[in-house]
């Protein structure tokens, strides 16, 4: 069993409300690790955070996407850190990635003064997301088998290049 599509990217790229419509497209089912987690943890990730640290919820999301990999078979949407991982990265190039990317500034204003994302709940949230972007676009794009840029898009018209992406 394997995913259709696993989605990655930045905090606030799309990759939850994506991942749902591209489900809904192609009539298959969506997850989304983050609810897994949620689910598991009994409490939401920024709880997660705060009560048991970072390091706990990485480790929880490694294992909870090992999971959903290979138990999903529809459109299974990754949290924005999940490619911090060597294992996850490991295990994502045997499957049709799609990494939907965002600017600093559109992925700060999407995403605002989010309590519900820790990583971007400090003082300056644009230079968190930017340093967080220089850190992690080698990684989205170690992985990737599709890139789609979404500042200009709409979340269908995203859905749209993904499915165009593919055929390309
Ligand atoms: N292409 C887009 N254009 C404008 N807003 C978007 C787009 N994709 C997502 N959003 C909005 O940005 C916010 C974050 O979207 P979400 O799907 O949660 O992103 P992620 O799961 O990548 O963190 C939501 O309010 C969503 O409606
Ligand atoms: O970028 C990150 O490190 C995170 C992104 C979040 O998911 P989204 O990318 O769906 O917001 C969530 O997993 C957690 O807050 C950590
Ligand atoms: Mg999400």
């Amino acid at each position: 069993m394997s995913p259709r599509y696993v989605v990655v990217g930045p905090p606030g790229a799309g990759k939850t409300t994506v991942s749902e419509l591209l489900a809904a497209r192609l009539g298959l089912p969506f997850r989304d690790v983050d609810a897994d987690i949620v689910a598991l943890a009994g409490k939401p990730v920024s709880d997660i955070f705060t009560d048991d640290g970072e390091p706990a919820f990485r480790a929880m999301e490694e294992e909870a996407v090992a999971k959903a990999l290979v138990e999903h078979e529809g459109v299974l949407a990754l949290g924005g850190g999940a490619v911090l991982s060597a294992a996850t990265r490991e295990r994502l190039h045997e499957h049709t990635v799609v990494f939907l990317n965002v600017g600093m500034a559109e992925g700060v204003r999407r995403t605002g003064l989010s309590s519900s994302r820790p990583l971007l709940s400090g003082i300056n949230p644009r230079a968190t997301f930017k340093a967080l972007l220089d850190a992690r676009l080698p990684l989205y794009r170690e992985v990737a088998t599709i890139e789609v840029l979404t500042d200009s898009l709409d979340p269908e018209q995203v859905t749209d290049a993904v499915i165009e992406g593919e055929q390309a």
